[in-house]
């Protein structure tokens, strides 16, 4: 889109005078309508970045018009103006997905303010939009600042050719990625392949990418076309690139640099228009660096890099996937969705998930076969996820129990719980130390960093001051 233009419907032609006006000054591009049926009817060719229309007009009325633009496009903002401002109108407008209400008499200020966030909305929900627009690609859910990154280069990419560089860790996507980067490229039309170098015998990866002449090697009984040839005019994703053998590296730097490339066993060369896009879980550059990946391929793919994070470290994006995957695994198996409780989604949020989005999407779908109700608890999860809380608590790993602790509590509505926590966290090193020292305060002190007489305190606060180590009372000291 060149330019932002909202789009003015209102049948009553002063209305429409001052906002063309106060949109003129403001440096806003308008067109007006004094009717919703035009305004349709443009739509077929043209379309704004935001609407204003009144909701009072002969024939189509505002809500109507609201409800058909949705249809058609729903990514552009509709701002509502009504005579009644009472709350009743301004619902009814939100609840027909209006962007903004403006109650009348309004300030032509405020119009132009509310346009404005209005085209900012558009362009922020048009990034996604470009992505989850397609049927075949599915949606890639991701509302952290991490994933808008990721979405923002997608965007950016959409429209060119170049090579692209997709990093991140087995799970995390980067799959789906090359496939919106593909579906919103010129080439989309096109075949979109992807090969996994990792999952192709070595000595067969040249053959997979390039093809073969007859009798080329013992087996090869004709001669087949490689992935370069069927992806000729589309995309190449070729995943864990940094497996791909040195020879198979050199064969394909040529082609980057030629166009061209022999079959193996071929004479003839064969011309490709292909565009590569690389992934790798692995440090390409410690792969360099160890001779194990040409250097020049390296620069070569390493043209623009998209890193997608750990899930992990976006886990607040952790709910809003279950929900996608749970109801992606419902419907494939024509059953209820399952819903987590609080506690469930709290706890799948906090693990590491080493499996990343992947292994997440698995866990929704055994839930789906394996939970009995609809809702699902903690201990509904698979064993392994709660075996690995085992674990981390036995690791020492206190924080984090104590983090999921302090979570709970305020999703259960608590306060105050410094006062619960702090004299737990105190009394549980006290102990411990006074164990490790036989009882001997004294020392205990040393270890836990007090001096005696603060030891000494916190001992009758907790209302440890009776306390023996082994059953005898403490008679060397008297502190
Ligand atoms: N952000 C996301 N939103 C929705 N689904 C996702 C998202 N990321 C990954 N997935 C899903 O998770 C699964 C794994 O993703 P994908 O195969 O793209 O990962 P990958 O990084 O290519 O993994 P690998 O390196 O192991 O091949 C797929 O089913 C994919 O659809």
């Amino acid at each position: 889109m060149s330019q932002d233009k909202v789009w003015i419907i209102d049948d009553d032609s002063s209305i429409r005078w001052v906002l063309e006006r106060a949109f003129t000054k403001a440096d806003i591009a308008w067109q007006s309508f004094d009717n919703a049926l035009p305004a349709l009817d443009a739509l077929e060719y043209d379309m704004p970045t935001a609407m204003i229309t009144d909701v009072r007009m002969p024939g189509l009325d505002g809500m109507q018009l609201m409800q058909r633009v949705h249809k058609r496009r729903p990514d552009v903002p509709v701002i509502v103006m009504t005579a009644h401002s009472d709350l009743d109108s301004a619902v009814a407008a939100y609840e027909g997905g209006a962007f903004e209400y403006l109650p009348k008499p309004f300030d032509m200020e405020e119009a132009v303010a509310v346009v404005r966030r209005a085209f900012q909305n558009f362009h922020e929900n048009h990034q996604q939009e470009v992505i989850a627009d397609d049927a075949d690609t599915p949606e890639i859910v991701g509302k952290a600042p991490s994933m808008q990154e990721v979405f923002r280069a997608i965007g950016r990419l959409a429209k060119s050719n170049i090579t692209v560089m997709i990093n991140g860790e087995s799970g995390t996507g980067k799959e789906l990625v090359a496939r919106a980067l593909h579906r919103h490229s010129p080439r989309r039309d096109n075949t979109f392949i992807a090969l996994n170098m990792a999952a192709i015998p070595k000595d067969l990866i040249e053959s997979e990418l390039f093809g073969h002449e007859k009798g080329a090697f013992t087996g090869a009984a004709g001669s087949r076309q490689g992935r370069f040839e069927q992806s000729n005019g589309g995309t190449l994703f070729l995943d864990e690139i940094g497996d791909m053998p040195l020879e198979v590296q050199t064969r394909l730097l040529r082609v980057l640099a030629d166009g061209e490339f022999y079959r193996v066993g071929g004479h003839t060369p064969i011309k490709v228009d292909v565009r590569i896009i690389a992934a790798t879980h692995q440090d390409l550059e410690q792969r360099v660096k160890e001779g194990k990946f040409r250097e020049d391929l390296f620069h070569r793919l390493n043209v623009i890099r998209v890193h997608l994070p750990r899930l992990a470290d976006r886990a607040e994006d952790i709910p809003d996937l279950i929900n996608h995957f749970l109801a992606a695994a419902a419907r494939e198996m024509g059953v209820e969705a399952k819903v987590l409780t609080s506690d469930t989604e709290k706890y799948m949020s906090s693990l590491d998930w080493p499996g990343n989005v992947r292994q997440l999407e698995n866990t929704c779908r055994w839930l789906t076969v394996m939970a009995s109700g609809r809702e699902v608890h903690v201990s509904d999860l698979p064993p392994e996820l709660l075996q690995v809380d085992q674990e981390t608590q036995i690791d020492g790993d206190w924080q984090t129990g104590l983090k999921r602790w302090a979570e709970t509590s305020l999703a259960a509505g608590k306060e105050g719980l410094l006062e619960e926590a702090v004299p737990c966290f105190e009394k549980i090193m006290i102990e411990a130390a006074l164990k490790h020292t036989a009882g001997r305060k004294r020392d205990a002190a040393v270890l836990l960093g007090w001096g005696r007489n603060t030891l000494t305190r916190k001992l009758k606060e907790l209302g440890l001051d009776e306390y023996r180590s082994d059953g005898a009372l403490e008679k060397e000291e008297q502190i």
